[in-house]
């Protein structure tokens, strides 16, 4: 296992322009460059293969992509930032306009902000008629917790992802209110796994979920959950330029803010 995540940081390295056994660059340590404006223009779909993709996680890709071609399964894009209708909808619906263009114009997704390998590599099928969705999911170096190990928060947020995406297809605009995870295996680095979601229930606004994930061969499974999502409430828009504006009154001098204040920490 071990043996194949160095093989998979070896790849890594190599696509990055380092040669094996060079000296470790000081650049190597700095977060994943941050791009703006030109990707926002871009709007690439991040739910496709690049070259950090292993053989797997292509083969897993073109069987999928394979299922899609009767129309029983789509593929579900992915931006960096926000370009799909339901997020449009979203931020129409329950954000402050004025927040949308001052506070949110540096924001991008979580999951996508890693350089290709590093961090989330995944794409996500759905079948509508089954109210099932697949997530293929390659877990890199960046994501590591216990050594050889995806980091058990890493594992969380991609639960997170899948089910609320196998929750959005039924639900439209939602949000986690419960996770519930088991994690019966660790998962090693850099390896490929499957996550099934599907929707269990529906109840006026709560959309019931749960998955499992799974090796390729599906003879270990590492975690199972169950989540909970809620329908958001267009009544109820979330408020959350005042607590911006507050945190801005508020804020200390940034060194101070960082040591003394973990809002502050998040509002940067
Ligand atoms: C062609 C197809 C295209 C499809 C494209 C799909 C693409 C994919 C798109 C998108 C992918 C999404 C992937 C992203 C995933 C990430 C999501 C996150 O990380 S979300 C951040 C973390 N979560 C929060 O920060 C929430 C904080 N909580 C809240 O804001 C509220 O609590 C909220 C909105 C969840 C509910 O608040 P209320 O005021 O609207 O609703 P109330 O009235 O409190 O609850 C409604 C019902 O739910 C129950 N409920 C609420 N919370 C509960 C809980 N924790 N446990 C049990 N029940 C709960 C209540 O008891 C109530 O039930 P009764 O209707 O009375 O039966």
């Amino acid at each position: 296992m071990l043996r194949s995540c160095t093989a998979g940081l070896r790849s890594l390295w190599a696509l990055r322009g380092r040669r094996e056994g060079a000296p470790r660059l000081s650049t190597d340590l700095q977060p994943a460059r941050r791009l703006f404006s030109t990707e926002k223009a871009v709007h690439k779909d991040w739910a496709l293969p690049n070259p950090s993709w292993s053989k797997d996680l292509k083969l897993l890709f073109d069987q999928f992509m394979k299922k899609c071609e009767d129309g029983s399964w789509e593929r579900l894009p992915s931006y960096k930032h926000t370009c799909t209708q339901k997020n449009e909808d979203f931020k129409t619906y329950f954000l402050d306009p004025q927040l949308v263009e001052e506070g949110l114009s540096q924001a991008q997704l979580f999951t996508r902000g890693f350089e290709d390998g590093l961090g989330f590599e995944y794409v996500i099928f759905n079948n509508n008629d089954e109210k099932r969705t697949v997530c293929l999911f390659q877990g890199g170096p960046y994501l590591q917790g216990i050594p050889g190990f995806l980091h058990g928060g890493a594992i969380a947020t991609m639960i997170d992802v899948a089910l609320g995406s196998c929750a959005a297809v039924s639900g439209g605009a939602i949000m986690t209110a419960n996770l519930n995870i088991n994690f019966k295996r660790p998962v090693p680095l850099c390896s490929v796994v499957v996550v099934n979601s599907q929707l269990d229930k529906l109840e006026g606004r709560k959309l019931f979920v749960s998955c499992n994930i799974r090796s390729v061969d599906e003879k270990t499974l590492y975690s199972e959950a169950t989540g909970l999502f809620i329908k958001l409430d267009p009544k109820k828009k979330f408020n959350i330029k005042e607590f911006h504006s507050s945190l801005r009154k508020a804020a200390p001098p940034l060194e101070e803010a960082v040591v003394s204040s973990p809002a502050l920490v998040i509002h940067c």
